[in-house]
């Protein structure tokens, strides 16, 4: 997404002197800029509505429920911004966390609503590293039923767009940033470093 304003924030948080608690505010800043985007194709019906000078033939978001599912912890940084915008979203959560030496995703908690096979969803991490997290993310939402999904991210290394689109060709993706590579530690380089231990001051 190359607007201005998601691109000025997402260099400012690249900076590995943004501290923690300006890179929480803008990550959230920049998922309520991109919610914006990611929203632009829900369905909207008629509805007449009566001003104070006669009715108007206007329109609504129709019916469709929406889910955001982070994929923690990272993840988490993004909801709240995304929640401003789509107040009634219900929110799931998928722990994912990455082996360090494999980089291989371990899979350690899912809860959902009831009803995610009728949602709309938007799984949203900061990170699109190999894919490994986000394809398994997808497979455990998809063993539930669910069939609307998007994924939407702020950095993402072009081998982890390839693997996504290759497990998930259903799958929108939506990032701020299209990087270089991945370095040989699992890294997207230049990136922002490790998106959970800047979001939570772990590090
Ligand atoms: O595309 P991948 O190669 O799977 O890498 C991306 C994943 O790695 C990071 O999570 P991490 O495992 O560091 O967990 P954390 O969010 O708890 O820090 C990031 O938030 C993604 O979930
Ligand atoms: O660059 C990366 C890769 C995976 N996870 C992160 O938080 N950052
Ligand atoms: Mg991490």
């Amino acid at each position: 997404m190359d607007h201005p304003l998601i691109q000025h924030k997402l260099t400012i948080i690249r900076d590995k002197n943004c501290g923690t608690k300006e890179f929480r505010e803008i990550v959230n800043e920049i998922a309520n800029l991109m919610a914006f985007e990611v929203t632009r194709d829900m369905p909207l019906e008629d509805v007449d509505v009566q001003t104070p000078e006669g009715i108007a033939h206007a329109k609504q978001i129709s019916g469709k429920k929406v889910a955001i599912v982070p994929i923690l912890r990272a993840g988490i940084g993004m909801v709240d911004g995304i929640l401003d915008l789509i107040p009634a979203a219900k929110v799931g959560h998928i722990g994912m966390y990455r082996d360090e030496k494999t980089l291989e995703p371990h899979e350690y908690f899912v809860k959902l609503p009831s009803d995610i096979d009728q949602r709309q969803i938007f799984v949203v991490d900061p990170m699109l590293a190999t894919g490994g997290s986000s394809i398994m993310a997808i497979e455990a939402l998809k063993k539930r039923g669910a069939s609307n999904i998007k994924f939407v991210c702020l950095v993402a290394a072009p081998e982890g767009v390839k693997a996504l689109q290759k497990a998930h060709p259903d799958v929108d993706i939506y990032t701020a940033a299209l990087d270089q590579k991945l370095n040989e530690k699992g890294y997207i380089v230049p990136g922002l470093g490790d998106a959970g231990d800047r979001l939570f001051g772990t590090k």
